[in-house]
């Protein structure tokens, strides 16, 4: 299995973003590593332009949510077929950051994840507790019922990423214990060869280590990931083909 490093990029990206792409293509030489799968989701105004212009070096692009319809009556929304459209291989759903900004639950992701299987994407389904989650000794639980629920029926091939709400742009990180004990439990709930990513303040300085971890199958990278020389370090510590 290939690892995949993602940079969700969320709602940054104007200035300078396409010279961090092509700062990042030059610092591997002129294109990507092929041992490894490199994604970046950058918000949806700059995807079309960089699924267009970037695809021959070996990056991959995707959207950072969809909705579960195809089209329709939904202002300011954008569908899986659209993202698609635009050359891109994968798409995030069910962040937290949108799970709590609009009120998403398990069953809306689940849709989500079934309509970009139905365009012809990869869809990366987030799952994390929050710290209280975490202190009070539920996380594991937490994660089973949002992957009971937010998990396509047998359609096609999916990503999983585990990101502990405490730890998404704070620069705290569980234990490294932690995380393998949580994505061995995922890995136990997931198909067989199912991708499992952590995302959490990964950076340059814990890559190695986290990426290290068995059942870790790549990063889902925010901060970290909108300036090249931040991201370099971080896809080059992961392993190559596993
Ligand atoms: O999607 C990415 C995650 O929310 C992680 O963000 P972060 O690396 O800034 O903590």
């Amino acid at each position: 299995m290939k690892s995949l490093i993602a940079g969700n990029w969320k709602m940054n990206g104007i200035a300078r973003a396409r010279s961090e792409v092509e700062s990042l293509i030059e610092r591997f030489g002129g294109s990507m590593p092929g041992d490894r799968d490199i994604l970046i989701c950058p918000p949806v105004t700059l995807l079309a332009a960089f699924a267009g212009s970037y695809s021959d070096e070996g990056i991959l692009f995707g959207g950072q949510d969809c909705h579960a319809k195809t089209s329709g009556a939904h202002t300011g929304d954008i569908s899986a077929e659209m993202i698609a459209d635009t050359g891109a291989s994968h798409v995030i759903v069910g962040h937290s950051e949108r799970r709590a900004d609009h009120a998403e639950n398990d069953q809306t992701v689940k849709e989500k994840a079934e309509a970009a299987l139905r365009a012809g994407l990869t869809p990366i389904i987030c799952v994390g507790e929050t710290r209280e989650q975490r202190e009070t000794g539920i996380a594991q639980s937490v994660v089973g019922t949002q992957l009971e629920g937010s998990l396509p029926d047998a359609m096609g091939v999916f990503v999983v990423a585990y990101e502990p709400v405490w730890a998404i742009g704070t620069g705290l990180t569980p234990t490294l214990e932690d995380i393998s004990e949580m994505h061995d439990f995922i890995r136990s709930k997931t198909p067989e060869g199912t991708r499992l990513l952590y995302g959490g303040s990964v950076k340059p300085g814990n890559a190695k280590e986290i990426l290290g971890i068995s059942n870790v199958n790549g990063a889902l990278v925010g901060g970290a990931s909108l300036k090249a020389e931040d991201f370099f370090p971080i896809i080059s510590a992961a392993p190559g083909e596993m």
